[in-house]
């Protein structure tokens, strides 16, 4: 029996058989095992097959945005409508067939959008070149899930599970689970919550299915069963994704404004270029960026050139940018700025810096 067809027959099992607290336990252990061939199925082949001529694009810029879509909603309008590279666009499906990079510069910082082909119903199991379009999704710092106003509801779901099925999560954290695999010593489990959905024998039961017998596991939530299995398996991507509704010059304005409302939404017309402006400011913001500037002792700060970091940067990643042997001839850094109590405050390389710090760098 092939791998879809053993998926298949678990996924049927699952949905025919009753949620209810007796069942509770098989059904945690049949999703053990579906996860388990989902993921031999995500498995990269050995031998070194061909590659998706073009899907291979280079990252460039501070942050990496992916278009992933059904085919014909409009992505390559887009592209064409915020970058200055051409994708082409057309009335038919599969228009664009491989990755096309173009790039927005927004508050000084430089985001590559990648406008990639439609994918279909199916993608995660290979349909289309869904698994190579949705391989590029992974390396997304933000997944911008295009979609068609004018279509069914149902096709943001839909993508939703593609996405889910190869290990992305999306707009959520992390379990909270320490899980580290040993040596010997056998399951040692702890929780510092009540569980709902886990106790110490359906974990021991599911991870006899991945052959794990030592592991140490702190369960810090509530988590569900398959938020265990994610951690367990650890290949899971957890990406943030902002929706964009297009061509909502065909819908109604009580329809536009039903869309809107919808939490990580947008909505657009990359043709009559209606909120785009709005779309870019939301993807900065999404991209959760943030930018300082540096000073040299005795000057002004360079407001013309500031530094794009991630969320969560310290001094040591201002460090880095400016210079590789920075950090190592750190003294201390002087920084102005809502990161600090006072101004200017003197900090160590781990200080957390805010948007708009001026940083000051002092070396040995
Ligand atoms: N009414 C309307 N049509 C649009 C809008 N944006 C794009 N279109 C049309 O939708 C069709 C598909 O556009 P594309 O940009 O090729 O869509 P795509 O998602 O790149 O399609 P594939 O590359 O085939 O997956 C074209 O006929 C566009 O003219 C819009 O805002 N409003
Ligand atoms: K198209
Ligand atoms: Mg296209």
């Amino acid at each position: 029996m092939g791998i879809l067809e053993k998926i298949g027959d678990i996924e049927r099992e699952i949905a025919r058989t009753q949620k209810n607290k007796a069942t509770e336990h098989h059904l945690g252990l049949l999703k053990a095992k579906l996860a388990k061939f989902r993921a031999e199925l995500l498995e990269p082949k050995t031998s070194g097959g061909p590659k998706g001529e073009g899907f291979d694009v280079m990252k460039s810029g501070d942050a990496r945005v992916v278009m992933i879509g059904f085919p014909s909603v409009g992505k390559s309008t887009l592209l064409n409508a915020v970058t200055n590279t051409q994708s082409e666009a057309g009335a038919y499906e599969f228009t664009t067939l491989t990755c096309i990079p173009g790039k927005i510069e927004y508050q000084g910082a430089i985001i590559q959008l990648l406008d990639l082909p439609g994918i279909i119903e199916g993608a995660s199991q290979g349909k289309g070149r869904g698994r190579q379009v949705i391989a590029v999704a992974r390396t997304a710092d933000l997944v911008l899930m295009m979609l068609d106003a004018t279509k069914s509801r149902q096709q943001r779901a839909l993508l939703e599970a593609e996405l889910e099925a190869v290990g992305l999560r999306i707009n959520c954290a992390r379990p909270n689970i320490y899980f580290k695999i040993k040596k010997g010593g056998g399951i040692s489990f702890n929780k510092t919550c009540v569980l709902t959905h886990l106790n110490e024998r359906l974990v021991t039961q599911i991870l006899q299915n991945y052959r794990i017998f030592n592991a140490e596991i702190l369960i810090r939530e509530d988590c569900t069963v398959d938020q265990f299995i994610d951690v367990v398996l650890g290949n899971r991507k957890y990406i943030k994704c902002l929706y964009c509704y297009n061509k909502i010059d065909e819908i109604t304005i009580e329809e536009v404004d039903r869309l809107a409302r919808q939490p990580h939404t947008v909505v657009v017309s990359c043709e009559s270029k209606l909120n785009l402006d709005y779309l870019v400011q939301q993807i900065w913001y999404h991209l959760n960026l943030l930018r300082v500037y540096t000073k040299k002792r005795g000057e002004f700060p360079d407001f013309d050139d500031g530094l794009i970091l991630r969320n969560g940067a310290t001094v040591e990643h201002v460090c880095h940018t400016i210079h590789r042997s920075l950090a190592e001839n750190f003294k201390y850094a002087l920084v102005w700025g809502t990161s600090t109590k006072h101004s200017p405050q003197r900090v160590g390389l781990g200080h957390l810096v805010e948007t708009e710090d001026v940083v000051q760098i002092v070396t040995k």
